[in-house]
């Protein structure tokens, strides 16, 4: 019995069915292209003689820059098999972040995909490009003791690179035999199977574009990545998709808000869509409702979870949505992990609508937080349910209320949660009040020092830009629908909400724009 390994779990496919399509993307000329299976294994194998070659130890690690694609994902996978650790970033990551990166990390090689612009970087290591003509290795690593040759299930696969609400960007180290146990309980639960088509949105250095790698080719389904300049036209994003005959779809909710304010009827065009994963933040309810309506035959599942554990629960969004409901179920844990909530005594929450903060059992968890044991004891705990056992439990920071049949309702950040007056105010209820406003299709709210004190101001992004806001009567809506403290000073419409890298919105950019003087 082999040890876990991310490479093994990936290609297992390659053995039953060589000839399927591993990864679908266009070619140099832009015309779409099918890489086999084994033309994927061959390109893994190749870029593996020359790493082996290097004489790196198990352990060392390998920052990969690149977008998704099959000449990525064949590094990141050659990287597995021979234990060596891939750190992804994405090329858009600014220089100051990759060198902190760089730095923190001390890789034993920097690979960057052909094509990339040059980057006034002082080298750390060694430095190499890859490409479809291989892995040509520009600068060597300096050559260390080889202490180790077996690569086991506890090593670690990959280390992801969080920005983290502390700013300070933090790398969640990830073992093969988490990430091998936790796309198993994916292939296990159905999410893709051979025959899909997965279209994977997200950049490399989010978990959720290594999802889509990890579901796509564990289940023998395809990858197809979709590159950044595909997304911001809605005409393209739709082309593309049908070109590919993508059967689904993988994005954070803002993917979809030009597409449907500008041009939701493209969507019908999508008859091969039969599903949609959508993660990492809230889906406004008004845009996830024209969704649905614009597909109407579509699965849409709402991925919850964090890096720390890859993913914690996948639940499917009640077709239609009923109209009251203004919070979106994450359900119960994947097959193989539970979720718990636990008050602020230590607790376990049993009783329908209360509140906790949400903790993950699971045999996926992350072993810890690069170099960091003290964000680590932070978040891998005891559980505080049974501490006895010595069981340790992600504290994943979130909080959730309970329901009738033990499903969780997503409530927010703890860390989100703030005082105003010595009241609790969850600015996600504030958020989902404002998206009930007729004419708003998003919204965000911040806690703004003003003049010492702190205020609660909105922003909101509106159905038709055209059609303004009018501040008085919002925040009348808020009045009536809210108590006294939660009710936002001020109210302003926004083109667009500012997103982060990953396509979150951007908080710290979003404080200093309400900040901003009028
Ligand atoms: N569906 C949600 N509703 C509401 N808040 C959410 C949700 N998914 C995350 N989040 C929030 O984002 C935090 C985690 O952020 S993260 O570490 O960058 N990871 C992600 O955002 C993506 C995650 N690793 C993932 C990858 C692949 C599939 C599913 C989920 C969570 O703790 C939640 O606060």
């Amino acid at each position: 019995m082999e040890p876990d390994n991310l490479y093994r779990l990936l290609m297992a496919p390659a053995a039953a069915t060589p000839d399927q399509p591993a990864v679908v993307q266009p070619d140099e000329d832009g015309v779409l292209e099918e890489i086999s299976y084994r033309a994927l294994d061959d390109r893994i194998r190749e870029y593996a003689t020359v790493l082996d070659g290097l004489g790196l130890d198990v352990g060392d690690r390998v920052v990969v820059e690149a977008d998704t694609s099959a000449a990525a994902v064949a590094m990141l996978l050659a990287c597995a098999k021979l234990g060596l650790p891939f750190v992804p970033v994405s090329p858009q990551t600014p220089d100051s972040r990759l060198r902190t990166i760089l730095q923190s990390v001390g890789p034993a090689l920097h690979v960057r995909a052909d094509g990339l612009a040059d980057r006034e970087l002082a080298e750390v290591g060694g430095r190499g490009r890859f490409g479809r003509d291989g892995l040509v290795v520009e600068l060597p690593p300096v050559r260390g003791p080889r202490r180790r040759r077996a690569v086991l299930g506890t090593d670690t696969a990959y280390i992801v690179f969080t920005s983290g609400s502390t700013g300070r960007p933090k790398g969640v180290v990830m073992s093969h035999r988490s990430i091998v146990t936790f796309l198993r309980a994916m292939r296990a639960d159905g999410l893709a199977g051979p025959g899909d088509r997965v279209a994977s949105t997200s950049p490399l250095q989010f978990d959720f574009a290594l999802f889509g790698i990890g579901v796509a080719l564990s289940s023998g389904a395809a990858l197809v990545p979709v590159r950044r300049e595909q997304l911001d036209s809605p005409r393209r994003m739709v082309a593309f998709l049908r070109e590919a005959e993508v059967t689904q779809v993988h994005g954070v909710p803002s993917l979809w808000r030009p597409v449907l304010r500008h041009d939701p009827d493209l969507l019908s065009g999508l008859t091969r869509l039969r599903s949609v994963v959508f993660a990492g933040e809230e889906f406004p309810l008004p845009e996830l409702r024209r969704l649905q309506e614009t597909l109407p035959a579509a699965r849409l599942v709402n991925g919850y979870g964090a890096t720390e554990s890859m993913a914690a629960s996948f639940t499917d969004v009640p077709n239609p949505l009923p109209a009251g409901q203004d919070r979106l179920s994450i359900g119960h844990a994947h097959t193989g992990a539970e979720m718990t909530l636990v008050d602020q005594h230590g607790a376990a929450v049993t009783e329908p609508g209360q509140v906790g903060e949400i903790y993950l059992r699971s045999p996926a968890l992350f072993t810890g937080y690069w170099n960091d044991p003290g964000a680590t004891a932070g978040v891998l705990v005891l559980d505080p349910i049974e501490p006895r056992h010595g069981q340790k439990v992600l504290r994943t920071g979130d909080l959730a209320r309970l329901g009738e049949q033990g499903e969780l309702y997503f409530i927010g950040r703890a860390d989100f949660q703030v005082q105003i007056r010595g009241n609790r105010v969850e600015l996600g209820e504030i958020e989902g009040t404002l998206t009930r406003l007729p004419g708003v299709t998003a919204a965000a709210v911040s806690l703004v020092p003003r003049l010492g004190n702190h205020v609660l101001m909105a922003a909101v992004v509106l159905d038709d830009p055209a059609a303004g806001l009018d501040q008085a009567e919002a925040i009348a809506f808020c009045a009536k629908e809210l108590p006294a403290y939660m009710v936002p000073r001020s109210v302003h419409a926004l083109s667009e909400l500012p997103l982060t890298e990953n396509g979150k919105v951007d908080r710290a950019v979003l404080n200093r724009t309400l900040a901003a003087p009028r």
